[in-house]
């Protein structure tokens, strides 16, 4: 864990069951669309990096790869629920069969705004791949089709989450130790 052996409490989803997940995921969702003409992944940066390049890499179909950068939590542990874009689409995504890859799916106030966004951009299908879930803290009901694990209502960090623009590039998911935060 190098610099940040001593800020981690306890690991919720480990490298293995990351990588496993991954490709059952991939493999799901593949199946699901073996009939379009190909797919757009459109990864929510910055948290989606690690699971996007993952998934895209486990994914056995022609895919083309799209980003966008928005923020509602920015340096706080708890959603602002206001949606900022730091990055918009490259491209049209019209008539596109997209599916939106998320690491998080928290109050899901972020990906209730992305999707309506998504879909004003005219795209042919919209779903959404997340990493994680708390079914505990939704505040908006989003239909999130493909979820990798559920897991309890705690900040978590690590495989692109970030608590403060750090920890993201942890192989795995862990929660951190209370006096993190009070730092
Ligand atoms: O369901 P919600 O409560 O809206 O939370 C989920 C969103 O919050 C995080 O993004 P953040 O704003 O921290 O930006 P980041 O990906 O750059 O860290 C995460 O990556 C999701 O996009
Ligand atoms: O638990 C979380 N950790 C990091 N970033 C997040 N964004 C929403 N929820 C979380
Ligand atoms: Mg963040």
């Amino acid at each position: 864990m190098g610099w940040y052996a001593d800020d981690i409490e306890r690991i919720i989803v480990s490298e293995e069951q990351i990588k496993e997940r991954t490709k059952e995921l991939a493999e799901q969702v593949a199946a699901d669309y073996a009939d379009r003409d190909g797919v757009l992944l459109v990864g929510v940066l910055k948290g989606a990096v690690m699971f996007m390049a993952d998934f895209a890499r486990a994914f056995p179909l022609p895919t083309e790869l799209e980003f966008m950068a928005v923020s509602s939590y920015g340096q706080a542990a708890t959603s602002s629920g206001v949606v900022r874009i730091l990055k918009d689409l490259d491209r049209d995504i019209a008539d596109k069969h997209v599916i939106v890859c998320e690491d998080i799916v928290d109050s899901g106030l972020t990906l209730s705004w992305l999707l309506r966004y998504l879909a004003s951009r005219g795209a042919a299908s919209i779903e959404v791949v997340a990493f994680l879930r708390k079914p505990d803290a939704v505040k908006v009901d989003v239909p999130v089709k493909y979820v990798g694990f559920d897991i309890p209502n705690e900040f978590v960090v690590g495989y692109g989450l970030d608590y403060a623009e750090r920890y993201r590039e942890l192989p795995f998911v862990g929660v951190l130790k209370p006096e993190v935060y009070s730092r």
